[in-house]
């Protein structure tokens, strides 16, 4: 998969968060997006993502050499953000089976494998109104990582983990980001460390704004 971001700027009313911003995103690549709170780390995530759309410039996507219609990109990624909801009446097991109706798993590894990998056997049949907000952000980055999209986008993944769940987290984007495009919005190293490539949103600021 190839993301091409042309001039790309957004713009919220008077507010310019960042302009000119030209960039490629490659299969096998991992990427960190970093700047301090309030930068835009999140709102470009959201304008590749399509969940918002760019003020000015072109952002394209494509996949095996042909292109992707923008409208068409939600098909291919798979995304967890701090403001993304659970369906929280589902039990687990409900919230997986659900979910693969859209997203189906990597490697076709079964419902109850992934339970397994993401350490929450015990809690099969819970609600997912009745997880820790630890668990929930297991669920949130489990079902990102292993689900079978060529772009995974990680906006602040180790939002209410431990040291436990940080380093359970290393290992399986480890385990999952050969071969696709991985794109982090983060401050902090623990989450970034292991990409190879880094964009400053703050090298895109308005002159005014730096
Ligand atoms: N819907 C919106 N309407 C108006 N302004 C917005 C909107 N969404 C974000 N902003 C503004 O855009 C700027 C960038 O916000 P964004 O959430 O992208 O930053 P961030 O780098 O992800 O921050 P953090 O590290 O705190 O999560 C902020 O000034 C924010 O107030």
């Amino acid at each position: 998969m190839l993301i091409n971001l042309s001039n790309l700027g957004k713009r919220y009313n008077y507010e310019w968060i960042f302009r000119n911003l030209t960039f490629t995103f490659e299969s096998g690549s991992s990427y960190a997006i970093l700047g301090h709170n309030g930068s835009g780390k999140s709102t470009l995530l959201t304008l590749i993502a399509g969940h918002n759309l760019p003020s000015e410039g072109e952002l394209s996507y494509s996949l095996s050499g042909s292109p992707i219609a923008p409208e068409q990109a939600f098909r291919q990624l798979s995304l967890t953000a701090p403001y993304l909801e659970l369906v929280e009446e589902f039990t687990l097991h409900e919230m997986l089976s659900f979910h693969a109706n859209f997203k189906p798993l990597r490697h076709n590894i079964s419902h109850g494998q992934l339970i397994e990998r993401m350490g929450l056997t015990k809690a099969r049949n819970k609600f997912v109104k009745d997880f820790s907000s630890g668990m929930k952000q297991r669920l949130k980055l489990g079902l990102a990582l292993y689900a079978d999209t060529p772009l995974l986008l990680l906006d602040e993944p180790t939002t209410n983990l431990d040291s436990e769940g940080i380093a359970w987290y290393q290992e399986h984007v480890d385990l999952n980001k050969t071969d696709r495009i991985v794109i982090i919005g983060s401050n902090i190293e623990h989450e970034y460390g292991f990409c190879e490539q880094r964009l400053h949103i703050t090298d895109f600021h308005p002159v005014s704004r730096r």
